[in-house]
């Protein structure tokens, strides 16, 4: 049974705009998947079918094997946390403490436990000295750890984040990454996420859909997708560096392995500098 599924999933928002056309997704548990796509290509809309923020105009969702409805919307909202793109609509409370604990407290959880979700929270995306500041106050990459924080305080086993790192600077991507990165093998959870930063998804997912105009027009590994540079030309994102690098230097005759992280990289880099010395 997959974790999360939308079979043929159709959506049209008033004045006719068909946001998403026959989508299938499907997110197994523990995995990290990345929905990447042009500006209005449906990834955010696909999101809000996770939680049941919007219903299908037609086409299905299932969570855990089950459909939406009202009687189990609750504890859907439980299971799946979605971070949107923009925190100020997330972020609403007098402090930052008080923030994290709202989601928490609102599932009727004793205080204790509230307290230790919202300091594991504050430790988990290192945001524990902000906790008395006020959340309007707070800067673009700040506000968005807070808001990852209130929805990590959940527990959710399913979370998605839209364009997690707009806004971050290059140590809270850093951050950000290595967050995400522990959450399948040391929580058990599921990490959907969408992104323009093409360089970062092999760092964080081991699942890709691509997606333009409402459909999904491709999916695969992360060597599946960035070994097919027209498919990426074709809807406005372009191969990560890493690859793009490696497969000029392999155009140009030298003997060294295709790779698409920083750390593969680097091995493919040392293994053709050995084998050449
Ligand atoms: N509330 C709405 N009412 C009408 N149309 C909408 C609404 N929200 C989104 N759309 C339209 O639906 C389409 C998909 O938008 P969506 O926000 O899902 O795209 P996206 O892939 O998340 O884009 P981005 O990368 O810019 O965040 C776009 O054409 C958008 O203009």
């Amino acid at each position: 049974m997959h974790l999360v599924e939308t079979r043929d999933l159709t959506h049209t928002y008033r004045g006719n705009v068909h946001a998403l056309e026959g989508v299938n997704f499907v997110a197994e548990r523990k995995s990290r998947i990345a929905v990447i796509g042009p500006n209005g290509a449906g990834k955010s809309t696909l999101f809000k079918h996770f939680n049941g923020i919007l219903k299908p105009a037609s086409g299905e969702v299932l969570i855990r094997g089950e459909p939406i409805t009202k009687e189990n919307l609750r504890e859907i909202r439980k299971f799946v946390g979605i971070v949107f793109q923009n925190s100020d609509d997330q972020i609403f409370s007098p402090t930052v403490e008080q923030d994290v604990a709202f989601g928490p407290t609102n599932l009727g959880l004793d205080e204790a436990t509230v307290a230790h979700r919202v300091e594991e929270a504050l430790h988990l995306l290192g945001v524990e000295e902000l906790r008395h500041r006020v959340p309007h106050h707070l800067s673009g990459g700040e506000k968005k750890r807070v808001a990852i924080a209130g929805i990590l305080a959940m527990e959710p086993q399913v979370l998605v984040l839209d364009e997690p790192t707009a806004g971050l600077d290059p140590q809270g991507v850093a951050d950000l990454v290595a967050f995400v990165n522990r959450l399948p093998d040391e929580y058990g959870m599921t990490v959907i996420f969408s992104t323009h930063q093409v360089d970062l998804v092999a760092e964080v997912a081991d699942y890709i859909y691509v997606m333009d105009h409402g459909r999904i027009v491709a999916s695969g590994t992360v060597e599946e997708i960035f070994t097919r540079p027209e498919l990426l030309a074709r809807t406005r994102l372009d191969v990560p560096v890493i690859p793009k690098l490696i497969r000029s230097l392999q155009e140009g005759g030298v003997a060294i392995d295709m790779a698409y992280t920083y750390e593969g990289a680097k091995k493919s880099f040392l293994d053709a500098y050995t084998r050449r010395a």
